[in-house]
């Protein structure tokens, strides 16, 4: 593209951190002389011993990942302005919206994330906005229709008095503060206006049948969820010229049957990328969950600083975005909030159309559309686009259509070389590192104002359930066919006895690193600790469950799940949890081996306490110090389990858990005792 002549879009910076190095490299010394010592005795110790070292050296293998992928880290800082004098050399963006569950999911928080891209700084008529709804729900549908209508209102507000966060649930939550006249009577009637939508919505959502739609609602009413045909349905068209200047939104959902697996995300994303480059085909696309919004209006043009403004188009293959929370818990309690390691990888946030390849065989590659042949071969050939607007979208209905069913797929390279991969519930990735592998590399986008901001779950349940499928992603993807090894955060298990200078020093200086890494983020103390022993308890069931599942699956047993996390739109009106940063608990088997530890760990220190083991059992090598501490350090990491001992309702742990962890402690004892 033509950037030449002009000031740079973006700098570059390298990180030396010296001093950051030097730490890391001392806790891996540390660690391999612990290894060794450990290997050592190996022959004379028992069973608990190798475990122990086993343990250990997975530690010590993801602690080189995580050294290596932090070794030099880069950051861009981007220009927006620059490229704000050159609009008309700004692309066109499909901005692609994913929603799977209108329950666990409320459409209001997939309109405000809608709207919030219909609302960025970016010229309207180069965006469209597609949003896949997994659900097949007419509540989503009738509520983006609705949300389009209050865009033609909120669209303007925003431009007109241009701040930043265009979610309208945020924007009017927060009382003006302006004193500007104009501002302040807009603010009002848009606040009424939002007001309206919420309960229209809200109502709708308690009535069987939507009836507003003329007609519409129809193609829905004899739908299963997971058995219907594609609909793709335009809200709004963009059409050149028209002044209203909303981005165009199509919503679209694709065919469903029992008989055809649809991999989740992956596959919606598929669909996505087939249905927009038969109606708009922009040459990018963006991504974001449903939960997302933009934080950054200009979001978009920042990101064009890195696509445009890099000298080699494979150095920015595709741009990702840190995930960021809103009402994020203070101290985040559930440790979720993924600071520390959002700042060396993240997740996604752009995709460039990875699929430009030159292949007679386009066909067998791409599936059989004539449509969608076409828009490939003109993007390979790179001729300009065809205008949409003058035939209108409408009329690509048809086809969208097609390529959006089930069938299409059969006999293609979709999912296996083209596009989103499937055979991860963590597809972005797999996806990501398919990217690489060919070539691209990837870029990372971090704004002084945050890109974008999602919904971390609260409570026990629903984050052990999103982290067990990140592990369980993120075991697939390593394990998977052609996957290179990856930097999987995770950490150590430590069990029982250990050399004692090595690990004290090992475990003083790991921690204070860690802390000082916090920090140096201006993160608290107590989100420090919070994050540490939402580790041990994520490591003891979340990511031993997600093990659990990948090895069924490997033997063929069972299949993996995308399970959809709960989103709750955190406004200040619902106060009825007293404390959400409490650790709540359910009926879930991911509760159980905690449950175990702490049994097993409060046991053996009352044991301990009172003075009643059996004397020179294990051949004068009974407990120390040692022991002591490390028990007392384990129940401490599991405080939020030793208190659910003692509560009720969804704080308590519930009793059939306590019975099956009594039952896994005992055989665990059982099993030390044979050998020693
Ligand atoms: O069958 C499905 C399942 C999920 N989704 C959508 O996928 C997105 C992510 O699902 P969510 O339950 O919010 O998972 P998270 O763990 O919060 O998502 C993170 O992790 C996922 C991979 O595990 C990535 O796909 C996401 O982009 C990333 O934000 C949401 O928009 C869902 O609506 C679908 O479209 N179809
Ligand atoms: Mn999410």
């Amino acid at each position: 593209m033509e950037a030449k002549n002009s000031l740079p879009l973006q700098e570059r910076f390298e990180h030396k951190r010296t001093l950051h190095k030097a730490r890391e490299l001392l806790i891996l010394l540390l660690l391999l002389s612990l290894l060794s010592y450990r290997l050592a005795f190996l022959r004379l110790r028992g069973p608990v011993w190798s475990i122990a070292f086993l343990c250990e050296s997975w530690f010590t293998f993801i602690w080189l990942l995580n050294i290596n992928a932090k070794w030099s880290p880069v950051t861009y800082k981007t220009f927006p302005n620059r490229l704000k004098n050159r609009l008309e050399e700004l692309p066109p963006v499909d901005m692609f919206v994913t929603t799977a569950d209108a329950t666990l999911e409320p459409p209001i928080v997939t309109v405000n994330t809608v709207l919030s891209l219909l609302a960025v700084d970016y010229p309207a008529e180069k965006l469209a906005c597609y949003v896949s709804d997994d659900g097949c729900s007419s509540l989503t549908f009738f509520a983006l229709v609705e949300g389009a209508k209050f865009a033609k209102l909120w669209v303007p507000f925003c431009k007109k008095y241009n701040f930043q966060v265009r979610a309208p649930f945020v924007h009017l939550a927060m009382e003006p503060e302006s004193s500007n006249k104009d501002y302040l009577k807009d603010w009002k009637t848009m606040k009424d206006e939002y007001e309206k939508l919420d309960r229209k919505i809200e109502i709708a959502s308690k009535q069987s049948v939507r009836c507003e739609l003329n007609g519409e609602i129809v193609d829905f009413s004899t739908y299963q969820r997971n058995d219907h045909p594609s609909i793709v349905k335009v809200i709004l068209e963009n059409r050149r010229g028209s002044s209203d200047g909303i981005p165009s939104l199509i919503y679209v959902t694709r065919e469903k049957r029992l008989k055809y697996p649809h991999h989740y995300k992956a596959g919606a994303m598929n669909v996505l990328a087939r249905v927009s480059a038969v109606m708009t085909n922009a040459p990018f696309m963006l991504n974001v969950d449903c939960d997302m919004f933009a934080n950054n209006a200009e979001v978009i043009i920042h990101a064009m600083c890195l696509f445009l403004g890099l000298d080699d188009e494979v150095q920015s293959g595709y741009v990702q975005c840190p995930q960021h929370f809103y009402g994020a818990l203070k101290d985040d309690p559930f440790g979720n909030q993924l600071v520390i390691m959002q700042q060396d990888m993240d997740l996604e946030g752009y995709k460039a159309p990875c699929m430009v390849e030159q292949d007679k065989e386009l066909q067998r590659k791409f599936g059989y559309s004539s449509e969608m042949l076409e828009s490939v071969s003109r993007t390979i050939s790179g001729e300009p686009e065809k205008n949409a607007s003058c035939g209108g979208l409408s009329e690509a209905v048809e086809a969208a259509v097609r390529v959006a069913d089930c069938s299409y797929e059969s006999n293609t390279s979709w999912g296996e070389e083209m596009g989103w991969i499937y055979g991860s519930t963590t597809e972005d990735v797999l996806t990501g590192l398919r990217i690489q592998s060919m070539g691209w590399k990837s870029v990372y986008l971090t704004p002084d104002r945050s890109a974008f901001l999602g919904n971390a779950p609260q409570g026990g349940p629903a984050s052990l359930k999103q982290l067990k499928r990140w592990a369980t992603g993120l075991l697939e993807v390593l394990i998977g066919k052609g996957s290179p090894l990856i930097a999987v955060a995770t950490k150590r298990l430590m069990v029982g006895e250990a050399s004692m200078i090595i690990s004290v020093t090992l475990f003083a200086i790991y921690n204070i690193h860690t802390l000082t890494e916090y920090f140096a983020c201006g993160l608290s103390m107590r989100t420090w600790w919070n994050n540490m022993r939402m580790q041990r308890i994520t490591s003891a069931s979340a990511w031993l469950l997600g093990l659990l599942s990948v090895v069924l699956k490997l033997m063929g047993l069972s299949e993996t799940v995308f399970e959809v996390t709960r989103k709750d739109q955190s406004s200040s009106e619902d106060e009825t949890d007293e404390d959400p940063g409490r650790f709540t608990f359910d009926d879930s088997s991911m509760f159980v081996p905690g449950t175990a530890l702490v049994i097993v760990h409060g046991m053996g220190l009352l044991v301990g306490l009172l003075g009643l083991q059996r004397p020179g059992g294990g051949g004068g090598n009974g407990p120390g110090l040692g022991e002591f501490v490390c028990s007392f350090w384990v129940l401490l990491s599991f405080l939020p389990f030793v208190k659910g001992f003692f509560r009720k309702g969804k704080y308590g742990i519930p009793w059939h858990t306590i019975g099956k962890a009594a039952a896994l402690g005992s055989l665990f004892l059982i099993l030390c005792g044979w050998k020693s």
